[in-house]
């Protein structure tokens, strides 16, 4: 679950489970980037905007062991027209344990016709008959 924090902020938490391993034992770094991708994005929300990521640049500090649970922070630093910047780390062995992964992130501002353009008709549709639920679990759910 992710949580709105100071500023426009929020923490979150992605425990490693055996099927996000990538070599033996440790979770794979595109698992991470995912984690990191999640939180980013539902900062998204905190400004009301609806966005996509551009750009995620990941820097993979530490191995993460799979049945870790990886403590995310991530916070808006900068938002010019269009482009929301944003920036995140993940530790471990707790919330001020040692970063292990961090990114940067460039999400844009789109138009919900975005979706509606791009989209597969069935879960666009789906999505439009309860927006509510596309929040809670796009937004606000950061393990599966
Ligand atoms: C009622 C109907 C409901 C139906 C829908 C229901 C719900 C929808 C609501 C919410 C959706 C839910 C969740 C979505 C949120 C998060 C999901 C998690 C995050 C993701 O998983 S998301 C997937 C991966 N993501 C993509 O799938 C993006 C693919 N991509 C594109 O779709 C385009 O690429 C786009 C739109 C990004 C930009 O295209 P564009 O044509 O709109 O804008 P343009 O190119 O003009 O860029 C404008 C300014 O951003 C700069 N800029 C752009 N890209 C940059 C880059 N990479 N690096 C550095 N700068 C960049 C330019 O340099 C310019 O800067 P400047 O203004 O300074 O010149």
């Amino acid at each position: 679950m992710a949580r709105a924090g100071e500023g426009v902020s929020v923490t979150a938490e992605f425990t490693v489970q055996p099927a996000h391993q990538g070599a033996p034992g440790l979770a794979h770094g595109g698992v991470l980037a995912t984690a990191l991708d999640e939180t980013l994005g539902s900062l998204n929300w905190l400004l009301r905007t609806i966005a996509v990521t551009g750009r995620l640049e990941t820097d993979f500090v530490r191995p993460v062991p799979v049945d870790t649970v990886l403590h995310l922070d991530a916070r808006i630093t900068a938002v010019h027209g269009r482009k929301i910047y944003s920036t995140a780390t993940g530790r471990i062995g707790g919330p001020e344990g040692p970063v292990a992964v961090r990114a940067d992130a460039l999400f844009i501002e789109v138009k919900v016709d975005h979706f509606i353009d791009n989209g597969r008709p069935a879960e666009i549709r789906a999505a439009m008959s309860d927006p509510d639920q596309v929040r809670r679990a796009r937004a606000f759910e950061v393990n599966p």
